[in-house]
């Protein structure tokens, strides 16, 4: 990576780095925001038996024709249906069985008549021997037909499907406990740089507080990532080494932030470059120094150390390589244009991330985006106050209040 890579081609280097994710049986419970591997087919229909959508009567509808409040029908009540009884009583012509929501239909119902079109009002504790009805039904009324939702042996969720709480949902109901599924990667985030501290430590001149870990952890977890963190590795190369090289069996990603650059303590440019780790610049502003490439085997992204250099790198290639690994339909963010409230300039050559507040009035065509803090990398309290992020492509080296941009919706 001697030359100056563009973003686009840097993105899929490290996409194609990260490759894709494995596949595993996890527990539903395991599976929210992954993506199916497989298509799940029904063991049952949905719902898997005829049942009523009302508390109220199953009845013959021919048996109830006429029925009004003033001449109600009075059938006698022959069995009680609660949601749950698996043998369940057929129903004789002449009769009503009282039945609750979810229940199965008797044989020889057609319909059910709720319980308000009834005497019974609410339920008294015990079933009544008679019911009057007060209103006529027609066949099928309040039923849930069998296989009205999914049919058994269709395919009720299809590989590549995100799953979702509706989704995880319909595999519970189809009877399903665990799924195939994408497992997001096991990344093992380091911060580098001797003048980082953690709290409870005091600052002494010259010093700073960690932060770049909390972030990408932040970021990493949010795509189901498990994170380990080493917060504060010290700008020597013997010691990342010794306290890195231990951990990377147990990683299937490698992250670093800091010492990546051209000064004389870069830690981490100094001990992996001759372990096959490439660095050099991408075209993007924030975030130009990057390197990547494999430790022991074990993929590894390394990124510049100032914080908003950090953030904006990981949505630029990081997470939608991540995304593209795990199987997500879609890897970008939303994309729209939107007018700028103030004019802003950008280095020529580079494609130039900057935070932004997108707004978007309810009837307007466009929406208008203005920017939150300056392009400096260190700006990190100004990134808090952003929803997006202007993007000025790599041509651009001024754009004027009113132009229209492109935005990413964070
Ligand atoms: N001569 C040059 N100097 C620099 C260049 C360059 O091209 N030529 N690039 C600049 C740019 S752009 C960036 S970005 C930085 C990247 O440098 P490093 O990756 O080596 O990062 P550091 O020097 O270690 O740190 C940069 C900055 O960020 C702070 N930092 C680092 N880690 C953390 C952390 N975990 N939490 C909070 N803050 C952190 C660090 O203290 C520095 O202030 O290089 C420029 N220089
Ligand atoms: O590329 Mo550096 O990340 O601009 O500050």
């Amino acid at each position: 990576m001697s030359r100056v890579i563009g973003v686009d081609e840097y993105r899929a280097t490290v996409t194609t780095l990260i490759g894709d994710a494995t596949a595993a049986v996890l527990p539903l419970a395991a599976c929210d925001g992954l993506v199916l591997a497989g298509d799940v087919r029904a063991g049952v229909s949905l719902p898997p038996f005829d049942n009523s959508a009302m508390d109220g009567y199953a009845v013959r509808s021919v048996d109830v024709v006429g029925a009004s409040r003033e001449r109600p029908v009075e059938l006698p009540v022959t069995a009680d249906i609660p949601a749950g009884l698996v043998d369940v009583p057929a129903l004789l012509p002449g009769t009503a069985h009282r039945i609750m929501t979810g229940a199965p239909v008797p044989a020889g119902a057609d319909s059910i008549v709720m319980v308000e079109n009834t005497d019974a009002g609410s339920f008294a504790p015990a079933p009544r021997d008679v019911v009057r009805v007060h209103a006529p039904t027609a066949p099928g009324t309040h039923l849930r037909r069998t296989g009205e939702d999914v049919v058994r042996g269709t395919v009720a969720l299809a590989a590549g499907t995100v799953l979702g709480p509706a989704q995880l949902g319909l595999a519970a109901a189809v009877g399903v406990a665990e799924l195939r599924v994408r497992v997001p990667p096991r990344v093992l985030v380091v911060s580098t740089g001797s003048e980082l501290v953690t709290p409870p430590s005091e600052l002494r001149h010259g010093q700073i507080y960690e932060s770049n870990s909390v972030m990408l952890a932040a970021a990493l977890s949010s795509l189901g990532c498990r994170v380990e963190v080493v917060r504060a590795v010290v700008d020597d190369v013997a010691e990342f080494r010794a306290v890195l090289e231990p951990k990377l069996a147990a990683a299937d990603l490698l992250i670093t932030s800091g010492g990546v650059s051209a000064g004389a303590y870069e830690v981490v440019k100094d001990a992996l470059t001759s372990a096959g780790v490439t660095f050099g610049k991408v075209a993007m502003q924030p975030g130009g120094p990057q390197g990547c490439g494999r430790w022991n085997g074990v993929p590894v992204v390394t990124l510049p150390g100032n914080p908003v250099s950090v953030l904006v790198s990981f949505e630029a290639f990081l997470r939608p390589a991540l995304l593209t690994s795990l199987g997500h339909p879609v890897a970008d963010r939303r994309r729209v244009r939107a007018r700028l409230t103030e004019s802003l300039s950008s280095p020529k050559g580079r494609r130039q991330f900057r935070r932004g507040f997108y707004r978007h009035a309810e009837g307007e065509v466009t929406g208008e985006v203005g920017p939150r803090g300056g392009p400096g990398s260190h700006l990190l309290a100004a990134f808090t106050q952003a929803n997006c992020l202007i993007v000025l492509g790599e041509d651009v080296t001024e754009a004027a209040k009113g132009d229209e941009v492109d935005v990413l919706l964070l």
